[in-house]
């Protein structure tokens, strides 16, 4: 479970319930994948609700936790892979949200139409080494075309976007929807409720409090030196150092490299604090340029090839 989906779903309950109370009558049917009916009969009354890249690691916990959330009557699960199981696995949750799982760029209008909330973590994630803004190529494109889905079939729909880079995929979105005359900046909100999460998180971390007692405002963007956390008005209110103020700053901004900048193999050297207990820390590799980027990618599958070598001399 990764903690994004948890921050977006707690916002998104939030923002629904403020914006769109939970008044409509829907009647559902069982979970039948590639099927749209709104008139079936069934469902709780509650949101609508679709989730574009659904099968991907944001959008299975995140489709998870909209099965779970009593607001939500109907859930949809839209992808370009996997949807079925998916589908079946979801529809298996022992709460009311009926569900229906939606396979392809074909099925894509019966996915959204008559949604309230679109909830969109489509795309790829990067690797590490990238910044998010290396994302940009490939889900801008995708990004473009489900939005214009949405302002085709569910233009009052609240979009919450999810795929990075979130600093352009939000003014892409308001683009697609702006040519249509669709465009409500009430209903478009970018998914930043990580870089909360990670400042709640650090924040207490630092006071020795529980970080549900901490409230820490987050804004701008949501890549680097756009995460501006507003550490002076940290609730409870707090007074921090010069240099505690530096070393949060840097680690929320750059709370989301931490995270990406594990390398997936088991073994790889890196800069390390050491304690009584061997690695207490193991620091992230930092910004690379495009150099180091090649050497890394060349590093890794030399590296992954003598691991093996070393496990199977063991193993065989
Ligand atoms: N805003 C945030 O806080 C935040 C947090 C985590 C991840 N992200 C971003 O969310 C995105 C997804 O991350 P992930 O880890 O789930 O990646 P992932 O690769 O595990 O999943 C992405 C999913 O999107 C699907 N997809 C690709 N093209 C699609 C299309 N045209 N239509 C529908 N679905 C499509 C893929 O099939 C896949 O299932 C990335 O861009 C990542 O950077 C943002
Ligand atoms: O950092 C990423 O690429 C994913 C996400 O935006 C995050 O902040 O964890």
């Amino acid at each position: 479970m990764q903690q994004p989906t948890s921050g977006a779903n707690q916002r998104i309950a939030r923002i629904a319930a403020h914006l769109h109370p939970p008044t409509l009558q829907i009647e559902g049917e069982s979970s039948g994948l590639g099927r749209m009916d709104c008139r079936a009969k069934g469902g709780s009354p509650g949101f609508k609700v679709a989730v574009l890249g659904a099968a991907g690691g944001i959008g299975q916990p995140l489709a998870m936790l909209m099965k779970i959330n009593p607001l939500v009557s109907v859930l949809h699960l839209y992808d370009v892979v996997n949807t079925p199981g998916v589908t079946a696995d979801i529809s298996h949750m022992d709460t009311n949200a009926v569900v229906r799982g939606f396979l392809g760029q074909q099925q894509l209008e019966d996915a959204l139409t008559g949604m309230d909330i679109v909830i969109i973590p489509a795309g790829v994630p990067r690797k590490p080494g990238m910044t998010r803004d290396d994302l940009f190529n490939i889900n801008a494109g995708i990004v473009k075309t489900l939005c214009e889905g949405i302002a085709k079939c569910c233009p009052k729909a609240i979009v919450n976007l999810i795929s990075n880079p979130v600093n352009s995929t939000v003014p892409i979105a308001a683009e697609v929807f702006k040519k249509v005359g669709t465009y409500d900046p009430k209903r478009l909100l970018g998914v930043t409720m990580l870089d909360v999460v990670r400042a709640n998180t650090f924040v207490a971390e630092v006071l020795g409090l529980d970080p549900r007692e901490v409230d820490v405002p987050v804004v701008g963007g949501h890549a680097g030196v756009t995460i501006l956390p507003l550490l002076s008005q940290v609730k409870p209110s707090c007074s921090l150092t010069p240099t505690e103020i530096d070393y949060l700053t840097d680690r929320i901004q750059n709370g989301g490299t931490e995270v990406v900048e594990v390398t997936e193999l088991p073994f790889f050297a890196s800069k390390v604090r050491l304690g009584r207990a061997g690695i207490e820390e193991i620091y992230s590799l930092g910004p690379l340029n495009e150099y180091e980027r090649a050497g890394l990618e060349k590093a890794k599958k030399e590296l992954a090839g003598s691991i093996q070598k070393g496990v199977s001399f063991v193993r065989k």
